[in-house]
């Protein structure tokens, strides 16, 4: 199983996200924002965390418009998997690969702590957690609340899409989401860092079950 992970500058978690798949026996290739398609064989790309083009903008709105993102889009629509983690969810929001925008969190503060989630909806990443689980996932952001209008919310909820809650929404995200499924349920955005919490030496291995779950549901698809 092929992972890519796209990088932009500004990226900051691209090598960490690229080690959790590793660690979760996935092969990763490292793919720049110019160019303009994926390498064969990619099962799932990452959208990795970090500032891509300085945030200048909105948070994302740059890098969904970067030579790559064309490739990303077609590698979507023919029901590939994508992981936008924090910047990438941003990303994927600004592409329209998911609905809804990030804003600056209600607080007006940058963010950086450990939160409690609770994961929801049936997808490749998150079943395996089961339903109602909690688990802790660090946050590191200014841009993470989530926003949508009412109709969209309604059509996230009654469609199952909702992936992860906040159990005490630190944001002001809409309905306590940290992050949603598109309707396929094989593109997923969330703004915490599952990769920051993958191995021992992070303290936390909540995040290292998204991967292994995503590799098991992959493997036996
Ligand atoms: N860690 C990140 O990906 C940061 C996300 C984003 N640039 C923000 O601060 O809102």
């Amino acid at each position: 199983m092929k992972a890519a992970v796209i990088v932009f500058p500004g990226s900051n978690c691209d090598r960490d996200l690229a080690r959790a798949f590793e660690q979760a026996g996935l092969q990763v290739d490292m793919v720049w924002h110019k160019d303009t398609s994926l390498p064969d064989g990619i099962d799932i790309v990452g959208i990795p965390g970090g500032f891509s083009f300085g945030d200048y903008l909105r948070c994302g709105a740059i890098a969904a418009n970067a030579p790559i993102v064309g490739a990303v889009k077609a590698h979507a629509d023919r029901g590939g998997y994508v992981l936008g983690i924090c910047n990438g969810f941003q990303v994927l929001t600004e592409t329209g690969l998911l609905p809804g925008a990030l804003l600056r969190n209600a607080g007006l503060k940058y963010i950086c702590r450990t939160i409690g989630l609770r994961a929801e909806a049936g997808s490749v990443y998150t079943e395996r957690y089961g339903t109602g689980t909690e688990i802790a996932l660090p946050i590191a952001h200014h841009d993470g609340n989530y926003f949508a209008d009412q109709s969209t919310l309604d059509l996230l909820e009654a469609e199952d899409r909702v992936a992860f809650r906040y159990t005490d929404n630190p944001n002001g995200s809409a309905r306590d989401i940290a992050g949603v499924l598109s309707a396929n349920r094989r593109v997923l955005g969330m703004m915490p860092h599952p990769e920051r919490a993958s191995e021992t030496a992070h303290g936390n291995e909540d995040g290292a079950r998204l991967f292994a779950h995503l590799t098991e549901a992959l493997t036996t698809a």
